[in-house]
């Protein structure tokens, strides 16, 4: 019900633009039902009026008499009622796809704005497959129930209803005798569609899992080959494979059922209604032509009353699926957006330094991560954040650019706290090059001037000059025109970092965070990269957490952390005359240096 409900305010709040049209859509719907359920009248007084002329035809004392008129009247009034029921129907849902093409393109907006301005928990807590499904398959069940199940829900209401009030304005007795048996079709429709929904749940499910299961394998393909685990692999992937096809087949019979249950007891309804119609004529004294017209009339509602049914059941799943991609949507829309603080500022150059002071902080409550960390680093200065894996190293980065919020404590920029500075300021100032380099489809030229396209192309070539990637672009045939998406262009991860590196060059930040990623390439770039990162610390503020304490041993200053506290601070001569913690570290790594 609370689903429902969400789905209501979802989609009223898509479609309420689009009134106009939607109202138009519902009268046209309407119009084409009246004409649909008249159409059967016009049928039956066809038939009625062919037995009259028949009657008057055979009798040759009135056959002078015998005129065809009304039969052609009615039987051209039947041919004009089908007519424009079918142009009705094709003009309301030529305007429903319109308006479930333009609505679903506004969720997709929607959606991706709303992404645009969400915090950094909310990547880090969702898978990234998750999120992309939003957009695929939650946004197609929605568009698919917008342009098929709702219209054929509006219009197979419209028809049941329209129906019912000309059948029984026709002929009590045999309306009530066509409806008769709609509990028992609903109940049975019920009962199937139950343990349908059940088996395509499980359907799904099993689905999700070998999805799953696929993707863990074709990440980890490497890691299966080299232990020559292919078969194992294999046969892990047969069972969840039975699984699927076992639940899909079970599904599949289920919703399978649904329709040719209805359509059987569409025809048994059919059989009682020509039996009680044909006893009615013959004993209710009522003119056999005109009998015989009204027979043919409710031959032509049973089937009309019975199709609604079978359709509205059969949409129903549609239906369902719209309407959890809505409350996955909806869900979405209620998350937590970055914080703007109110009477923001620009935030200044530095002048003095930057600094972490008496920090507290947790992902989740109840769980601390940082203990009353306190870090400052000097304007020009380079300062190293060190210990193991787990300390506190990437969180650190994370609250300086505030991609999360302290708990207690302050992030300072000189005396400035960096939550009453606007966002946008400080992440103009601030510049990140990450261990895993990100490289956007689109040109070279186009990644390293990423954010701010109309920058010359010298100084882009000077920004990958300093990062020593320029003579490797330059000897790609295209050059900075390369393509990045392109099949036959796959840049190594060192070549990546570099071209990442070069984009961190061209932002010229004020404070630059540099995590750094020396561990995946060959020695030779290796030292490039080290080369790139010293051209682009130099003379920055900058913090760098550091994986291989080598890279670091000129820092300004090396703070070590462990389970979220600084437990040292000093220089690397400093730090080794104390033989504590780093100078343990270091000792050990040098071992398989
Ligand atoms: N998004 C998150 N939500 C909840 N806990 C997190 C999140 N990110 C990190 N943590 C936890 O915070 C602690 C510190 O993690 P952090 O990534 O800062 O360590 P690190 O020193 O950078 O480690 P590494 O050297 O392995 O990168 C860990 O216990 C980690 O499990």
């Amino acid at each position: 019900m609370k689903d429902i409900k969400q789905a209501v305010i979802f989609f009223s709040f898509y479609l309420k633009v689009y009134w106009k049209a939607l109202s138009l859509g519902a009268i046209l719907t309407i119009m084409a039902t009246y004409f649909q359920v008249t159409a059967p009248v016009y049928m039956g007084k066809s038939l009625t009026e062919l037995a009259r002329f028949l009657t008057t035809w055979m009798n040759p004392m009135t056959r002078s008499t015998a005129s065809k008129e009304h039969f052609y009247t009615a039987l051209l009034m039947l041919l004009a009622f089908y007519i424009a029921n079918a142009i009705a129907m094709f003009l309301s849902s030529m305007l429903i796809s319109k308006v479930s093409s333009e609505a679903t393109g506004q969720m997709r907006h929607g959606l991706f704005g709303k992404l645009q301005k969400m915090t950094i928990k909310y990547f880090d807590s969702h898978q990234d497959g998750k999120i992309l499904s939003l957009f695929t398959s939650d946004l197609d069940n929605i568009f698919n129930a917008m342009n098929q199940a709702i219209f054929s829900l509006f219009s197979n209401l419209a028809l049941w209803i329209g129906v019912i009030i000309v059948m029984f304005q026709q002929n009590t007795k045999l309306a009530w005798v066509t409806v008769i048996s709609t509990p028992v079709a609903i109940l049975f429709a019920w009962f199937v569609i139950k343990k349908a929904r059940t088996a395509i749940d499980q359907q799904q499910d099993a689905v999700g899992r070998l999805n799953g299961f696929v993707n863990e394998q074709i990440n980890g393909e490497k890691v299966i080959i080299t232990n020559g685990l292919q078969a194992q692999s294999l046969h892990q992937f047969t069972d969840y494979n039975k699984d699927v096809r076992q639940t899909t087949l079970k599904g599949q019979i289920y919703s399978g059922l649904l329709f040719p249950l209805m359509q059987g007891m569409s025809l048994i309804n059919l059989a009682v209604v020509i039996f009680f119609g044909s006893w009615l004529v013959l004993n209710d004294g009522m003119d056999k032509a005109v009998g015989l017209g009204l027979v043919a009339t409710f031959v032509s509602f049973s089937q009309q009353y019975y199709q609604p049914i079978t359709q509205i059941t059969s949409i129903y799943n549609m239906l369902q699926l719209a309407i959890t991609g809505a409350r996955r949507l909806s869900e979405v829309h209620q998350q937590d957006e970055e914080i703007e603080s109110e009477n923001t500022e620009n935030l200044p150059y530095i002048q003095d330094k930057v600094t972490l002071k008496n920090i507290h902080f947790s992902y989740n409550p109840g769980k601390e991560i940082l203990h009353d960390v306190t870090i400052e680093v000097k304007k020009g200065e380079m300062v190293a954040l060190v210990g193991p894996t787990g300390s506190g190293k990437t969180t650190v980065m994370n609250l300086l650019n505030r991609f999360y919020d302290v708990d207690a404590g302050q992030v300072l920029f000189d005396n400035q706290d960096i939550r009453h500075v606007s966002l946008q300021s400080l992440r103009d100032h601030v510049g990140i090059v990450l261990q895993d380099a990100v490289l956007f489809s689109g040109t070279i030229a186009e990644n390293i001037k990423f954010g701010q396209p109309t920058i010359d192309d010298q100084a882009m070539i000077e920004a990958a000059k300093q990062a020593h990637i320029h003579d490797f672009i330059s000897s790609l045939p295209d050059g900075y025109q390369t393509k990045i998406s392109d099949e036959n262009s796959v840049f190594s991860t060192g070549q990546k970092q570099l071209m990442s590196i070069a984009r961190t060059i061209l932002t010229n930040p004020d404070l630059l965070i540099l995590d750094e990623a020396t561990s995946n390439v060959d020695t030779v770039t290796e030292n490039r990269i080290q080369k790139a990162m010293d051209n682009v610390i130099a003379g920055r503020t900058s913090f760098v957490i550091a994986h291989r304490l080598k890279t670091i041993l000129n820092a300004d200053k090396i703070v070590v952390l462990r389970d979220g506290q600084v437990i040292e601070s000093g220089t690397h001569h400093e730090l080794l005359e104390k033989e504590g913690f780093y100078a343990e570290l270091y000792h050990n790594q040098m071992v398989f240096e």
